[in-house]
């Protein structure tokens, strides 16, 4: 069998140190998920560390530079299980240049005020993994 492929994700928020506001990102495509919510991210290319795979994304997808901080782990060595296809590695993040624009694979971008996190329809996967991340925001 094999194992799952690294997807790499951030939770931005509009500051590492005291975060009030999640950018949440809507998906255009494929059909199966358009209008469903997820992490910014994507997959890591072959070769790639997913720290530079995660840097690539955002700026492809969202024109941003960001600062990383400190990694959301999941259950599965540190990976929040997607589906049997993917697995996926999350990490808060600040924007350092730029603002976000959905350039590609989204149509909409949403900064969600706190205590509003779970306002949009994110995809199944990401639900309890947003829930995760409400607690341990609290800790950050
Ligand atoms: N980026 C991202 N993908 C997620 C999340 N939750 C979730 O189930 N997924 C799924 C959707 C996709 O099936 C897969 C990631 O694929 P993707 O389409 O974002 O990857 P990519 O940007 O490299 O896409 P592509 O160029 O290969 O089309 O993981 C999430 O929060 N963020």
């Amino acid at each position: 069998m094999t194992s799952p492929a690294l997807v790499v994700a951030a939770a931005i928020v509009d500051d590492l140190d005291s975060p009030r506001r999640l950018l949440a990102a809507r998906r255009s495509a494929p059909t199966s998920l358009a209008g469903r919510w997820e992490f910014p991210g994507g997959k890591v290319e072959p070769g790639e560390s997913p720290e530079n795979g995660l840097h690539r994304e955002l700026r492809e997808e969202l024109g941003v530079r960001v600062e990383l901080g400190p990694e959301v782990p999941g259950p599965d060595d540190g990976a929040w299980p997607l589906s049997p296809a993917y697995a996926m590695r999350l990490w808060l993040a600040e924007v350092t240049h730029g603002t976000p624009e959905p350039l590609i694979e989204h149509d909409e971008l949403r900064w969600l005020p706190i205590g509003q996190w779970l306002s949009v329809p994110w995809l199944d996967a990401d639900v309890h993994i947003v829930k995760s991340l409400m607690s341990v925001i609290t800790r950050v």
